[in-house]
């Protein structure tokens, strides 16, 4: 089945917290991101998930990431503790990770919640557990498949129907049209963003955005996995969207991009 996959269809995978919610049943979503090279990767993730809408951001990582994201977001808890979801990986560069990172990120590998996996983090995905989105851009794809970038452009679902079914993980491959494979063969198309949406970091705040809806989903989805994918193809309008918005036919910031956000759920709720 390939199927595109449109705001209609995210509409319903936003959750509306209720009367009888706190900020621990709605989700808590863990970050295990950022590093002394890249911690501006960490402050894009907490951004936008906070921005998407989660009980509570935990944000785990090194000093200066740390010190960047509470100087942006002090909302963000910085004290380890349970998760409903995590986003690992993004700002990583696969060898060089602090002690302090590196612990947390096999902590989170090692937890069943459901977890997102993005660029550093994408080469351990042997080694983690539970429900999986990975969320590589055509390079990052081809390097897990061992095949050239071209290739997997070549043929993009495809590439992404196939690292879903080898690593039993929902896939979501970036791009001006972005795939998301299911391990069960099934690929949701999404065309949401437009092209100014090519900058540093935009990927950094999707996995953002994923997280959320993974935390606020969480309690589901252990009775429910093949929601993981139609949340990931989610993920990718909400963030298409608010791309849009931000772009108004003309070049955009990242955190102008997290600044729509709340507007395009609130959009797609009917509001
Ligand atoms: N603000 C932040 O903190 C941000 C942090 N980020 C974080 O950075 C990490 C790495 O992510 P990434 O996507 O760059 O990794 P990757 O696929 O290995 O790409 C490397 C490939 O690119 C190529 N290349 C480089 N320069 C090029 C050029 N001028 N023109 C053409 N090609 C060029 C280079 O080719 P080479 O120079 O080796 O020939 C190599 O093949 C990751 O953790 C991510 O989260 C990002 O999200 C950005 C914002
Ligand atoms: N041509 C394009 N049109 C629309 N969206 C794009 C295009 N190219 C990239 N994107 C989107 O921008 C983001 C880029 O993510 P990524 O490649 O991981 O960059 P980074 O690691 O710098 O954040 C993804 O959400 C992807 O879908």
């Amino acid at each position: 089945m390939d199927a595109l996959f449109g705001p209609e269809d995210a509409a319903a995978w936003i959750a509306v917290p209720g009367p009888d919610d706190d900020k621990y049943s709605r989700g808590v979503l863990g970050f295990v991101t950022g590093s002394a090279r890249y911690p501006g990767a960490a402050v894009l993730g907490v951004e936008a998930a906070l921005r998407t809408g989660v009980g509570m951001v935990r944000y785990l990582g090194a000093g200066r990431p740390t010190r960047l994201v509470l100087q942006r977001r002090p909302e963000a808890v910085t004290a380890p503790g349970r998760v409903q979801a995590w986003v690992v990986g993004s700002g990583h560069d696969g060898g060089s990770l602090d002690q302090l990172t590196a612990a947390a990120l096999d902590a989170a590998l090692a937890d069943p919640v459901p977890t997102v996996l993005d660029a550093g983090a994408l080469e351990r995905v042997t080694r983690s557990t539970g429900l999986r989105v990975l969320t590589p851009h055509a390079g990052e794809l081809g390097r897990l498949l061992d095949r050239e970038r071209e290739e997997v452009l070549a043929d993009p679902a495809g590439a992404a129907r196939e690292a879903a079914e080898r690593f039993s993980a929902v896939v979501l491959l970036k791009g001006h049209t972005s795939h998301v494979a299911d391990p069960s063969g099934g690929v949701l198309r999404v065309q949401s963003a437009p092209s100014w949406t090519a900058t540093a970091g935009a990927g950094d705040a999707l996995a953002g955005v994923l997280g959320a809806l993974l935390a606020t989903h969480a309690h589901g989805l252990a009775a429910n996995p093949g929601a993981v994918a139609p949340i990931a193809a989610a993920a990718a309008v909400v963030h298409g969207l608010a791309a849009r918005r931000a772009s108004r036919g003309g070049p955009f910031t990242v955190l102008d991009l997290c600044a729509e956000l709340p507007a395009v759920i609130r959009e797609l709720l009917g509001g």
